[in-house]
């Protein structure tokens, strides 16, 4: 079901601080920043030969990275986002296994405007799973 990893998002309190970091001293390239105020974030992504690294800070109130960002208040590694060649099958067995999926179930609109959806922590050991429709 897993595809490559499309990216690896890192949550940060100020994201042009961390985009001057990530160009000037690892020198990578970095896109503009996205905001995205219907996913409460603000983004860039980190272009790398065999992935992105996705940097993101809250966008307006009621953020979903606010409170990770009080518990994490230098930032921190916020999830990891597989790519799947079928969300809504992927989503279906995922359900069926007993797996939470966020939000009302139905995949949203993500960053590169393919259909994404989110797995709760807590059931995959901690770690926020995003999953990108190919
Ligand atoms: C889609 C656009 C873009 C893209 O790539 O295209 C993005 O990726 S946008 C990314 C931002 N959007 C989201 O993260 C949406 C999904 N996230 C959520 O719905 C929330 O962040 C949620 C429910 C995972 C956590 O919300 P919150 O922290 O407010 O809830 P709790 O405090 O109740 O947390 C519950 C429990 O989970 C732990 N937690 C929270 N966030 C993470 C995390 N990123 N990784 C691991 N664990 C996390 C939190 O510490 C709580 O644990 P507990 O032991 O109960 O204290
Ligand atoms: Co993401």
């Amino acid at each position: 079901m897993l595809g490559r990893v499309n990216h690896v998002a890192i949550a940060v309190p100020d994201l042009a601080a961390a985009t001057a970091a990530y160009r000037d001293q690892l020198g990578a390239s970095v896109s503009q920043p996205q905001p995205l105020p219907e996913h409460g974030v603000t983004v860039v992504f980190v272009g790398l030969p065999n992935a992105k690294v996705e940097l993101l800070e809250p966008l307006g109130e009621g953020s979903p990275i606010a409170a990770f960002l009080t518990k994490n208040p230098d930032g921190g590694m916020h999830h990891i986002c597989y790519e799947v060649d079928d969300i809504l099958a992927a989503r279906d067995h995922l359900v069926a296994s007993g797996a939470r999926v966020l939000g009302n179930g139905e995949p949203k609109i993500g960053a590169h405007g393919k259909s994404v959806l989110f797995l709760h922590p807590k059931d995959f050991f901690g770690t926020l799973i995003e999953l990108e429709q190919l």
